[in-house]
């Protein structure tokens, strides 16, 4: 990752920071306050805003950069991270700096880095943290309804089963079990009633892949679902995207495969694929609807058109 000016390295920047009080269930919400009292004894003027319901985080955080904050801390899963990422490109000054502390269920995107647990040593390296670039990837999607709405995501989008997933561990899966556990019930659970669907995916232009899949996941980061290790070559700064395929299997085969994602054991099996670009197009194949999410949250889309932007985002962290 490409390291820039340590600007913004003092605890005297005006501080936005953007809770969600649902992520991570009652563990996430007494994390969450832990890592706020301790932000506010580092920085002297920090401004907190509580999501209110899904998708508040993009508001919020557009305008805590209007009302002049420095740098935008989320405080969420990755649902949130994803949102307020979003709301920062939509802003007028994208470049303001971001960081965050993972107070979620799966917590994937925090797994690309290496972090503290103690939430005084979570804020403390906040504020040491120089600002440094990594890429954003912008979605756009055609919904059900014919309208085409964009967004950002900062982790991984996927089309195919784990659409579904995220769906169960969002919905009743939550009561069922606790983070990684809940994601690896809800997995076996969809992939058993999981039937492939056929896409067409085109990288850069070209046509690399047409059939049934199990999952297309086009990856900034290189974990979901809860630690799976699905497209271990993603690196957040190298201007570029990585996609991963599980062509469409036996439900059997889908399950071994599922075994091996946790320790990326899943490379070089024959039903894997891996390409690497900065234009991805993820179509269906007839008239069968595509399951697909980003940052863990479904997303009502027929289609799938993703883009990075190199270096888009100051991460502080
Ligand atoms: N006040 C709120 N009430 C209900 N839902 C909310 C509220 N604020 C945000 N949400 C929604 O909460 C959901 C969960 O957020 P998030 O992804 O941050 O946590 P998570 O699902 O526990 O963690 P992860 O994505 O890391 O697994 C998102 O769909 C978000 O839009």
């Amino acid at each position: 990752m490409l390291s820039i000016a340590p600007e913004c390295r003092g605890a005297w920047v005006k501080v936005g920071i953007i809770s969600n009080p649902v992520s991570g269930g009652r563990f996430g919400r007494a994390r969450g306050r832990e890592i706020s009292a301790a932000l506010a004894a580092h920085f002297s003027d920090c401004v907190f805003r509580q999501t209110a319901s899904a998708g508040d985080a993009t508001r919020l955080a557009i305008e805590l950069v209007e009302a002049g904050c420095e740098l935008i801390i989320a405080l969420g899963g990755d649902g949130t991270i994803g949102d307020v990422v979003d709301g920062l490109m939509r802003s007028a000054r994208p470049e303001t700096p971001f960081s965050f502390a993972p107070t979620g269920t799966g917590c994937d995107f925090a797994r690309n880095f290496a972090l503290p647990h103690d939430p005084e040593a979570v804020a403390r390296q906040i504020v040491d943290a120089p600002v440094r670039r990594i890429d954003v990837a912008r979605m756009r999607g055609r919904t059900t309804d014919g309208r085409i709405v964009e967004r950002h995501f900062a982790n991984i989008a996927s089309v195919g089963v784990s659409g579904r997933i995220v769906q169960a561990v969002n919905g009743r899966g939550r009561r069922v079990a606790s983070g990684s556990l809940r994601f690896l019930l809800c997995s076996v659970r969809e992939i058993l009633r999981y039937r492939s669907q056929g896409v067409r995916l085109v990288v850069d232009g070209v046509e690399v892949f047409k059939g049934p899949v199990t999952v297309v996941a086009v990856a900034n980061g290189a974990w979901f679902g809860g630690g799976m290790h699905v497209v271990p070559f993603a690196d957040l700064g190298d201007g570029l995207l990585d996609i991963g395929v599980l062509h469409g299997a036996s439900r059997t085969g889908v399950l071994g495969i599922l075994a091996r994602l946790y320790s990326a054991a899943h490379v070089g099996h024959r039903l894997i694929s891996f390409f690497r670009g900065r234009v991805i197009d993820i179509e269906p194949l007839g008239d069968q609807r595509l399951s697909i999410e980003a940052d863990g949250e479904t997303l009502p889309f027929d289609s799938l058109h993703v883009e990075v932007l190199p270096g888009a985002l100051s991460l502080k962290i």
